[in-house]
């Protein structure tokens, strides 16, 4: 079946409450897509409606051209995790992918696969309600992949995981996509889907604010500056200045430069006899990119949380999605 997911002019209200407001974008094969926007943005009901599971109030989601409802064979079709916590506590493990492996016609060898595959093997025999959050996203990943299915789509796969976790399943992302899958992750956090997404969409209030590959949006804004670590900053500053350049002092010994390539600023630093440790083009981080995007947006902004983990925000006022 052809594993694209399509999303068009998609609504939903829930009384007077617009959770998803005219959205559409395509998730391709082969790809990661990160479907990101902050608590309350209408990333959850929209994968409730690609599944079946709420029904739109205008537009439609098909799967491969097809409503979910029309596919034959769901789970060798389209894998899915919404919630982790939706398994047995007093049922282990391995007994609760077998119960659905075996409802469906799977063998029991794929169970014990997928098990390894998810790094669960040690802990399969455990009941559920003693494993982590962690270990329960990565049972739920795992009962998503019984079926093989060419689709997936995971509500916040990365909650939970401990640092080994989310490398681990940046890794596990990637290689699905490589066999061709379509894998649609949500994520309230720009930074979980640094080094796993290929393309992002990029949601607000349930509309869209921004579709692209992560590749041009890491592009666009790391624009042209450059950052320099020097002793004699105020001699660097003079030189750069003179040559064109547009220079910021951002530390004691480091400066940015934009307006310079940094072949031109090592050639000039060079000539003039300006001593220098370091010159590095600019990548910006998804995290930037994402202020970047939402630089004119009163709607939303990021903060830190105090440990580099720069995390969306709506509003004040914004739904936080909790209490319900
Ligand atoms: N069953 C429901 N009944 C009433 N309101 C709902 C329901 N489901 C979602 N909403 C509301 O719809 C809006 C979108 O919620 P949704 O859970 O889809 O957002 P989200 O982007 O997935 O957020 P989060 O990151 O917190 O999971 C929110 O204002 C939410 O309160």
């Amino acid at each position: 079946m052809d594993a694209t997911i399509e999303v068009s002019d998609l609504r939903k209200r829930f009384g007077p409450a617009v959770a998803v407001d005219g959205l559409s974008f395509t998730a391709r094969p082969g790809q990661v897509t990160g479907f990101v926007g902050p608590n309350g943005a209408g990333k959850s009901t929209t994968m409730r409606m690609i599944l079946g599971l709420d029904a739109p109030d205008g537009g439609q989601a098909l799967i491969g051209g097809l409503p979910y409802r029309a596919i034959r064979t769901p789970l060798y079709e389209v894998g899915a995790l919404l919630d982790a916590a939706a398994v047995h506590p007093s049922r282990r493990g391995r007994d609760h992918l077998l119960w659905l492996a075996h409802s469906h016609g799977v063998p029991t060898r794929r169970v014990d696969d997928l098990l390894e595959q998810v790094g669960l093997a040690s802990a399969a025999r455990r009941r559920a309600g003693g494993y982590s959050l962690g270990m329960r996203q990565r049972l739920g990943i795992a009962a998503a992949l019984l079926g093989d299915p060419p689709v997936l789509l995971l509500d916040e796969p990365v909650n939970g995981l401990d640092p080994e976790g989310i490398r681990w399943i940046r890794g596990f992302l990637r290689s699905l996509a490589a066999e061709g899958r379509t894998v649609l992750i949500s994520s309230h956090l720009m930074s979980e889907l640094e080094d796993s997404a290929d393309h992002l969409v990029v949601v607000g209030r349930g509309r869209l604010i921004a579709d692209t590959s992560v590749a041009e949006l890491l592009a666009a804004a790391s624009g042209d500056r450059v950052a320099l670590r020097t002793g004699a900053r105020t001699q660097a500053m003079g030189v750069l200045t003179d040559a064109g350049g547009t220079v910021a002092a951002t530390g004691r010994d480091t400066l940015t430069i934009t307006g310079l390539p940094a072949e031109r600023i090592v050639a000039l630093l060079g000539e003039h006899g300006v001593p220098f440790s370091e010159v590095a083009a600019h990548r910006a981080s998804l995290e930037e990119a994402y202020m970047e995007l939402t630089r004119d947006s009163a709607e939303f902004r990021a903060t830190s949380n105090g440990d580099g983990d720069a995390r969306m925000n709506g509003a004040s006022g914004a739904d936080t999605g909790e209490g319900r």
